[in-house]
C-alpha cells in the first residue's frame, strides 16, 4: 500500500481483503448475483466481490457512526431523535460508469440493510431543458456547471436531508436527450441516498452552499480519458442500435444513417464538450471523494485511493 500525501493508494489485491467479518458483511448470495447480473450482463462479478464488497464494508461503518452521531446530537441537544438520511456522493466523467456504479451499490446496501429504503438519483435530471439551453445559447455547454439549476439541486438536497416528506427530482433521458416533462423520481424518506453526476463534488461560485456539502461519503470514478472515450462510443452505439426503429429518439436520424459519420459527430462531441467538461471542471474535484475507484480497460478497478483524513 502507498502512502501519498492525502490518500492510501491500495491495489486490487490489497483491497479485496478488507470486505469485514460478521453476518452483514460476508459474501454475496447467488439471488444478489443473479440480480446484479440482470442490472448490466457486462458487469465483472470479480469487481463485485473483489471491489464492491468491501466498498460495502467501508460504507456501512460510515452509515453505522452517523447513525450513532446523530443520536448524540440529539441526546446533547434534548430532542427528539429523528432520522436524516445518509447521503452517498458518486462523480466522475461523463460515460466513466458513475451510475453503472451508484445502481450497483444502492442494489448491495438494500441486501445489507433490508429494512432500509435506499434510493438513488442522478444530477443529470437538474440540467436546464434543452429550450432553456437554447434560449440562454448554452446548448453546447450541456454537463458545464452553467447548464444545472444549482439553485433547485440544492434545494432538493436540503428538502431531502431535511425529511420535509416526499421530494421531487426531475427526469433527464438520454433517448430524448432532454428533461423529460412532467416526469419525476420521488424520494420519499430513504434511510439512504445515492447522488450520482458529474457535478456533485464541484463548487458552483453561484452558491453559498454545495451539494457536497450534504455528503456523508463520496466516491469519485476515475479512469484515463481515453478509456472513457473508448466507453462513451461503445455507449453510443448502444443508444444508436436502441434508437434505429424509433423516429421519436434523439438518436433517431443518426441511427438509420451512415454510422461512420455519425461517429465522427460523437468524437466531436467527445472532444469538444465532455473532455473539455472532463479537464476544466470534473477532474480538478478529483481530491475532495472519500474514495477513489481506479479504472483500467474494460472497466475493470485495479486501484482503490482512499482518504486518510
Ligand atoms: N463495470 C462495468 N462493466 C462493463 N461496462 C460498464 C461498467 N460500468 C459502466 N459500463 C458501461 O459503460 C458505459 C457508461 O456507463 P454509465 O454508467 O452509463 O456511465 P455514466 O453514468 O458515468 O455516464 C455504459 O455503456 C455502461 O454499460
Ligand atoms: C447529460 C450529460 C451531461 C450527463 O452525463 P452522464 O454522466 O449521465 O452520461 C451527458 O450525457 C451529455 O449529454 N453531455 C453533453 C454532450 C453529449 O454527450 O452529448
Amino acid at each position: 500500500m502507498k502512502n501519498e500525501m492525502k490518500y492510501y493508494e491500495i491495489s486490487r489485491d490489497e483491497w479485496r481483503v478488507f470486505h469485514g467479518r460478521g453476518d452483514a458483511y460476508t459474501g454475496i448470495t447467488d439471488t444478489e448475483l443473479e440480480q446484479i447480473r440482470g442490472l448490466n450482463d457486462r458487469i465483472s462479478l470479480a469487481d463485485v466481490s473483489d471491489i464492491y464488497l468491501p466498498l460495502r464494508h467501508l460504507i456501512q461503518m460510515h452509515y453505522e457512526q452517523y447513525q450513532m452521531r446523530q443520536a448524540e446530537k440529539s441526546e446533547f441537544l434534548e430532542i427528539k431523535p429523528h432520522r436524516t438520511p445518509f447521503i452517498i456522493g458518486i462523480a466522475g466523467s461523463v460515460a466513466v460508469g458513475k451510475s453503472t456504479t451508484a445502481r450497483l451499490l444502492q442494489l448491495l446496501l438494500s441486501r445489507a440493510y433490508p429494512d432500509k429504503k435506499v434510493q438513488m438519483i442522478t444530477t443529470d435530471g437538474f440540467l436546464y431543458p434543452t429550450a432553456t439551453l437554447k434560449q440562454k445559447g448554452i446548448l453546447d455547454k450541456k454537463g458545464f456547471p452553467e447548464s444545472y439549476d444549482m439553485p433547485h439541486l440544492i434545494q432538493f438536497m436540503n428538502a431531502v436531508k431535511n425529511n420535509v416528506g416526499p421530494v421531487k427530482a426531475p427526469k433527464y433521458s438520454h433517448q430524448i436527450y432532454d428533461i423529460v416533462p412532467d416526469e419525476f423520481d420521488v424520494i420519499d424518506d430513504p434511510d439512504i441516498l445515492i447522488v450520482e453526476g458529474i457535478n456533485v463534488l464541484q463548487l458552483p461560485s453561484t452558491e453559498q452552499i454545495y451539494v457536497s456539502d450534504f455528503f456523508d461519503f463520496s466516491i469519485y470514478v476515475d479512469a484515463q480519458a481515453d478509456l472513457i472515450k473508448k466507453w462513451f462510443l461503445e455507449r453510443f452505439d448502444l443508444l444508436l442500435d436502441l434508437a434505429k426503429d424509433d423516429p421519436t429518439n434523439y438518436y433517431y436520424p443518426y441511427a438509420i444513417s451512415d454510422r461512420q459519420s455519425a461517429f465522427k459527430m460523437a468524437r466531436r462531441v467527445w472532444r469538444d464538450i465532455n473532455l473539455q467538461n472532463l479537464n476544466e471542471y470534473i477532474l480538478p474535484t478529483r481530491n475532495r471523494a472519500d474514495v477513489i475507484l481506479h479504472k483500467t480497460k474494460h472497466h475493470v478497478i485495479d486501484k482503490v485511493f482512499l482518504r486518510k483524513y
